[in-house]
């Protein structure tokens, strides 16, 4: 059973002083003028569950004149609380029932997240580091063991690099570094691989309901070393060009995964609106993925989706949402932006929440 969050205590963050949330529901609606806090609330739920900000810096999230921002969250079933402070400083320190954790993942499986706002809507046109990010969410929350291969890969990557950095041409040193991410990075592209095998069908059916129109959507996957080849052939290969440069070039930290219509690039095809499309199919794809597997459902935060998508197509994405049974919040200017879209049978009651200069009342 997935936890949902029933209560949210918000302290400094942006605008919102000091804010009690009780009895959230599934969906959650914040409405409100432009600046009265709707975003800085999907912020502080996104501090939760990652302690970080999805927009900027924590710099960016404490609210000015104070050193630090903290979130509560109390979740159902369960009874679990969670809690989160940021300092100025770059503190962090994260709290589940009460006792102190060390790393964010732990955070991260409790309270798992999607965001659709502006800023994800560059998943197609930026850089592949943003779509390898997005990939590995659904990787952790899906293939079991995947984090501490991952987490070994790093830690070797970074050791070869440091030897290719320095000159030291020790031969065997360096042979034992390749060996060692020729077997982590083999395992965690493995669990990519098999990620990726759930996720690209069930991309595909979103897209057909979301945008029929978009004939021959496909989502690949580039490992980032050439398929012919193991990866240790792979970095054998390339170890003159690694010594040279002075960092590995082929391995999983080179991998992408990219959407094609008719055989183009979509991020070089589609119109602004269609990738925004796409974008809400990859984030709506994972959450599905998460909950056919088992894995329980994420929450969704999502920003002011009537300002991003028309009429229809917004309501198309909400019909989606409601049709899981994911816990979301849902921002917008006047209530109506989406209880017009939302679809009235069979979705849940939606709470609605007035946002006014950092304050939010249940309507
Ligand atoms: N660190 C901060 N400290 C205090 N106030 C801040 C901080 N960062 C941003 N703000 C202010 O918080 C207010 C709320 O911002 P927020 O982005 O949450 O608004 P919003 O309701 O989502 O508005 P919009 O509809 O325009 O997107 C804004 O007036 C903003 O200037």
């Amino acid at each position: 059973m997935s936890n949902q969050l029933r209560r949210l205590h918000i302290n400094q963050v942006r605008n919102l002083d000091s804010v009690r949330l009780e009895d959230l529901q599934r969906v959650n609606v914040f409405f409100g003028a432009n600046g009265s806090g709707k975003t800085s609330v999907l912020e502080a739920i996104h501090l939760l569950g990652m302690a970080r900000s999805f927009r900027g810096s924590i710099r960016s999230l404490v609210t000015h004149g104070h050193q630090a921002c903290t979130v509560f969250g109390g979740l159902t079933p369960g009874n679990q609380s969670i809690g989160v402070q940021r300092g100025l400083t770059g503190d962090v320190q994260i709290k589940v029932n009460g006792s102190s954790v060390r790393t964010v993942a732990e955070l991260v499986a409790i309270l798992p997240l999607q965001v659709i706002t502006a800023e994800s809507f560059d998943l197609l046109t930026g850089a592949p580091g943003a779509r390898r990010r997005f990939l590995d969410w659904g990787v952790f929350h899906v293939e079991q063991g995947f984090y501490g291969q991952w987490q070994r890969y790093q830690r070797g990557i970074k050791q070869r690099n440091i030897l290719l950095r320095h000159g030291k041409m020790s031969g065997q040193e360096l042979a034992v570094w390749t060996r060692e991410i020729a077997q982590s990075g083999e395992a965690l592209s493995a669990d990519r691989e098999a990620y990726f095998t759930r996720l690209a069908p069930r991309f595909r059916d979103i897209m057909e309901g979301l945008a029929p129109s978009l004939k021959d959507l496909e989502l690949r996957y580039r490992k980032g070393w050439d398929k012919q080849l193991s990866l240790l052939e792979a970095l054998e290969n390339s170890l003159s060009a690694d010594r040279e440069q002075g960092y590995t070039h082929v391995g999983p930290q080179r991998a992408d995964m990219r959407v094609f219509v008719d055989g183009r690039l979509a991020a070089e095809v589609l119109s602004r609106g269609q990738q925004k499309l796409v974008v809400c199919g990859l984030k709506l794809a994972q959450g599905m993925v998460m909950a056919e597997a088992e894995r329980g459902n994420c929450a969704y935060l999502v920003d002011d989706l009537p300002a991003e998508l028309d009429r229809e197509h917004a309501g198309l994405v909400c019909s989606l949402l409601s049709s899981m049974s994911a816990q979301v919040f849902i921002t917008c200017v006047q209530r109506e932006d989406i209880s017009a879209v939302w679809p009235a049978e069979g979705g849940a009651e939606l709470a609605m929440f007035h946002v006014e200069q950092g304050n939010a009342t249940r309507q």
